[in-house]
C-alpha cells in the first residue's frame, strides 16, 4: 500500500456542533404573572373555549346557575359561594394563561426576525429587488455578507458563514453550503461572509420561524392521545359525582331538609376532579416550554410524552455523532496504477459532485496534484451522475466511452464486477486501514467496453464530536439503548461506534434500512427516538416516535421530525427524555393528588352538611367544622385555592430523579396520594376557623 498524502490538514470543526449545554433562562413565576395574565384568563371564560375542558365547563355552568339562584334568593352565604365558584374557573384559566404567556415572550423575540426585507430575486441572471413577502417557493435569491436571508431555503450555490443567533441564541457563526446536509438556511438569519444563492423552500409566513412561533404560543398545540384519555376519565368521574349529588336530594327531601340548589352545586364542584382539570393543559404547555429552554423545539406534544418512555435511540453517524464536514485527505492508488491516473479519474468523477465530500475531493486534487484545472463546462458532452444514498456512488460518463465512478467500496466493487472487471481488487488493505481509523474510504473505478478496473481509494476524514462516550453511558443508565446507523462501511462504522461508545451499530444502511429498523423495533413494542440531519434520514425521522432533527439538518429532515435541536447536539436526547419523564410524572402526581383530595373533601364536608338532620352523623364530624354553611363555603374556598397553590408545581414539574419506574411510582403515590388525603382536612379546618368569624356564616 502506498500513501501519498497524509499531511493535508483537516478543516477546523465548526463550533456550532460542539455539544455545549445551552439553556435559556427559565421564565420566573410569581404573583405578578398571575395578575398580568388575568385578562387572558377572563377571555377564556367564553363557553366555546371552556367546553374543551369538560370538568371546568361543569364548574362554569354551576357558577352561572348559582349566580342566577342567588339573584333570586340573595344571601351572604350565596354570594360568597358564587364568588368562589367563579374564582375556581378563573384560577383554572389563569394556570393555562400563565403557561401560554411564557411562550408568548419567546414568540415576540422570534417575531422580530420575521421582519420584511428587500430580497434580491434572480430571474435568469438578472437581479430584481422585491419585498421578501412577495417571494414564492422556487424563487432564487442572492444573499451577500451583511444581508438578511429573506425566507427559508436551500443554498444552491456557494458557501457562506451565517449568524443564526436570532433563532438559536448561539453567537458562533455556522457554515451553510450547497449540496450536502448543511444546505438549509432559515429566514431572518444573517449572512456574515461571502455570497450564496438560496432557493426558497417556504412561502414567507409559513417558514420554520413562523411554525416555531405558533408552537411556543400554543396556537398549534393539540391535545395528545394521553391527554384526551385522561380528559375522558375526568369527564366520567364528573358524571358519576353529578349522579351522586343528584341522588342526595331525595334523601334530604325525605328527611324534610331539601338542600338549596347552590349547596348541591358547591358540593358537586368540591367532588369533581377540578385540580387536575384545571392544571392538565398547563402541565403539557410547560413541558414544551421546558424544551424550548433547552433549545429544543417540539412540534408535537405527543412526542414530548413519548420521549418519557423511549427505550431505543438511533443516531445517524455523519453530522450527528461526527462533525459532518467529511474532507478528502489522501489518495491511495491500487497496485500498478500511477497516482496521476488515479488523480485524473478522481477529478473527472467529482467535477459536478456538489456534495461537500465532492468539493473537498476537487480541492485535494488541485492543491496536491496540480492537475490541469478542468471544469464541468469544459466537458459539454459528458454525463454526470450525481451522488445518491441508494447507489452510494457518483461519477461521470465521458464522450470517449469511459465511465468513471467513485463510491462506497462495496457498491463500487459490485459495479466494477458488473461492468466486466476480472481478477481480485488490490485495494482491500487500503480500505481496511482507512476504515479502521474511522475514515470513510471511497473506491474509484473506470469501465470501458466490457472491461473495468478499480483504480484506488480516496480517504475521507471526519471528526467525532467530543464528550459522546460519557453521555451515551448516561443514556445507558437511563435504560436507553443507542444504535448508530450509517451508510458507511462496517469497518468505519465499527471504529466510530467504539470510539463514540454506542451500544450497537448498523452499517451500509440505506434510507429504507433505517426506516425498517425503526418499524421492527416498534413492532417489538419499543418506543424509538431517532436523531439525524440528512434528507436520507427523513423517512426514519418521520417514522420514529421521537424524531429529533439537528438544526444543521436539511429542510426535509427538519420537516419530517417532530423536534428540532437548535444546538445540533445528539446527546440532547438525555434532556429530552428527562423532560418527557418529568411531564408524565407531574401529570400522574397531580391526578393522584386531585382524586385523593376530592375523596377526602367528601368525608370532610358530608357529615358537617347533614349533622343537623342526622345528629348521629355528629360522631363522624371529626373535623368539628362550625356549621353546615361554613363547612361548604370552606370546602369551596379550599378547592379554588389549591389550584393556585399548585400552579407553580404544574409549571415547574415534579422533580425528576433517575429511579426505576416502580420506585418512582411508589414514591409519588405516597407523597401525592397520601398528601392529597390529608391536606384537605387541614386546609378546610383552617379556612373554617376563619370563615366562621364572618357574621351570619359561622
Ligand atoms: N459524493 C459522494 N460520491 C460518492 N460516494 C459517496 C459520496 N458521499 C458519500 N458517499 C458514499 O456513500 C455512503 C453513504 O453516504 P451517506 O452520506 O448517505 O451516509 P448516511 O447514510 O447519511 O450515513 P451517515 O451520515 O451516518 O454516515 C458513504 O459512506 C460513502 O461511502
Ligand atoms: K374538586
Ligand atoms: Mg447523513
Amino acid at each position: 500500500m502506498s500513501e501519498y498524502d497524509v499531511t493535508t490538514t483537516l478543516t477546523r470543526p465548526e463550533t456550532e456542533h460542539l455539544p455545549h449545554r445551552h439553556t435559556r433562562p427559565p421564565a420566573t413565576f410569581g404573583p405578578r404573572q398571575l395578575v398580568r395574565n388575568l385578562p387572558a384568563a377572563a377571555r377564556k371564560l367564553d363557553p366555546r373555549t371552556m367546553i374543551k375542558n369538560p370538568v371546568m365547563f361543569v364548574v362554569e355552568v354551576g357558577a352561572a346557575v348559582s349566580s342566577a339562584f342567588t339573584v333570586a334568593h340573595s344571601s351572604l352565604f350565596g354570594w360568597l359561594v358564587v364568588g368562589w365558584l367563579w374564582f375556581t374557573v378563573i384560577f383554572a384559566n389563569l394556570a393555562e394563561a400563565v403557561a401560554e404567556g411564557r411562550g408568548k415572550a419567546q414568540a415576540d423575540t422570534l417575531r422580530a426576525t420575521t421582519s420584511e426585507t428587500l430580497a434580491r430575486r434572480l430571474s435568469g441572471d438578472v437581479e430584481q429587488r422585491v419585498p421578501s413577502s412577495e417571494l414564492k417557493i422556487g424563487d432564487r435569491v442572492v444573499v451577500e455578507a451583511g444581508q438578511l436571508i429573506p425566507a427559508d431555503g436551500d443554498v444552491v450555490e456557494g458557501v457562506a458563514s451565517v449568524d443564526e443567533s436570532a433563532i438559536t441564541g448561539e453567537s458562533a457563526p455556522v457554515i451553510r453550503e450547497s449540496g450536502g446536509d448543511r444546505s438549509a438556511v432559515t429566514g431572518g438569519t444573517t449572512v456574515l461572509s461571502d455570497r450564496i444563492v438560496v432557493k426558497i423552500t417556504a412561502e414567507p409566513g409559513s417558514g420554520f420561524v413562523d411554525r416555531m412561533i405558533a408552537m411556543v404560543e400554543g396556537a398549534a398545540r393539540q391535545k395528545t392521545p394521553n391527554e384526551i384519555a385522561l380528559n375522558i376519565l375526568l369527564a366520567s368521574l364528573t358524571i358519576v359525582f353529578l349522579l351522586a349529588v343528584v341522588t342526595l336530594q331525595p334523601f334530604a327531601v325525605y328527611s324534610g331538609q331539601a338542600q338549596p340548589v347552590i349547596v348541591l352545586i358547591a358540593l358537586l364542584v368540591c367532588l369533581i376532579p377540578t385540580t387536575i382539570g384545571a392544571l392538565l393543559s398547563s402541565v403539557g404547555i410547560a413541558g414544551m416550554d421546558r424544551l424550548v429552554q433547552h433549545n429544543v423545539l417540539a412540534t408535537s406534544g405527543r412526542a414530548v410524552e413519548a420521549a418519557g418512555d423511549v427505550n431505543t435511540l438511533l443516531l445517524d453517524k455523519t453530522g450527528t455523532i461526527t462533525f459532518g464536514n467529511r474532507r478528502a485527505v489522501a489518495l491511495y492508488p491500487a497496485a500498478g496504477v500511477s497516482i496521476e491516473r488515479l488523480a485524473d479519474a478522481v477529478q473527472l468523477s467529482s467535477l459536478a459532485d456538489e456534495t461537500p465530500e465532492g468539493r473537498s475531493i476537487i480541492d485535494l486534487v488541485r492543491d496536491r496534484y496540480a492537475l490541469p484545472d478542468r471544469s464541468a463546462d469544459a466537458l459539454p458532452a459528458a454525463e454526470f451522475i450525481g451522488f445518491s444514498a441508494q447507489t452510494r456512488m457518483s461519477g461521470v460518463d465521458l464522450p470517449d466511452g469511459r465511465r468513471i465512478r467513485k463510491g462506497a467500496p462495496s457498491s463500487l466493487r459490485a459495479w466494477a464486477t458488473e461492468s466486466g472487471a476480472t481478477g481480485t481488487s488490490t485495494i482491500g488493505d487500503t480500505v481496511a486501514t482507512v476504515s479502521a481509523k474511522g475514515g470513510t474510504p471511497l473506491a474509484v473505478g473506470v469501465a470501458q467496453d466490457n472491461r473495468a478496473e478499480v483504480l484506488g481509494v480516496i480517504e475521507l476524514a471526519d471528526v467525532l464530536k467530543p464528550g459522546m462516550a460519557e453521555r451515551f453511558a448516561e443514556l445507558r443508565r437511563m435504560g436507553i439503548r443507542t444504535v448508530m446507523i450509517t451508510g458507511d462501511n462496517p469497518i468505519t462504522a465499527k471504529a466510530i461506534a467504539e470510539e463514540a461508545g454506542v451500544d450497537d451499530y448498523l452499517a451500509e444502511a440505506t434510507p429504507e434500512d433505517k426506516l425498517e429498523l425503526i418499524k421492527n423495533a416498534q413492532r417489538g413494542g419499543q418506543l424509538v427516538a431517532m436523531t439525524g440531519d440528512g434528507t436520507n434520514d427523513a423517512p426514519a425521522l418521520a417514522q420514529a416516535d421521537v424524531g429529533v432533527a439537528m438544526n444543521t439538518a436539511t429542510a426535509a429532515a427538519k420537516e419530517a421530525g417532530n423536534m428540532v435541536d437548535l444546538d445540533s447536539d445528539p446527546t440532547k436526547l438525555i434532556d429530552i427524555v428527562a423532560i418527557g419523564k418529568q411531564l408524565l410524572i407531574t401529570r400522574g402526581a397531580l391526578t393522584t393528588f386531585s382524586i385523593a383530595n376530592d375523596v377526602a373533601k367528601y368525608f370532610a364536608i358530608i357529615p358537617a352538611m347533614f349533622m343537623t338532620i342526622y345528629p348521629g352523623l355528629q360522631a363522624l364530624n371529626i373535623m368539628r367544622l362550625s356549621s353546615p354553611t361554613s363547612a361548604i363555603l370552606s370546602a369551596v374556598i379550599f378547592n379554588a385555592l389549591i389550584i393556585i397553590a399548585l400552579i407553580p408545581l404544574s409549571l415547574r414539574g415534579v422533580r425528576y430523579r433517575p429511579l426505576a419506574p416502580a420506585a418512582m411510582l411508589r414514591r409519588n403515590v405516597l407523597i401525592f396520594g397520601v398528601g392529597g388525603l390529608i391536606v384537605p382536612f387541614i386546609g378546610i379546618k383552617i379556612i373554617d376557623l376563619l370563615v366562621s368569624l364572618i357574621p351570619g356564616i359561622g
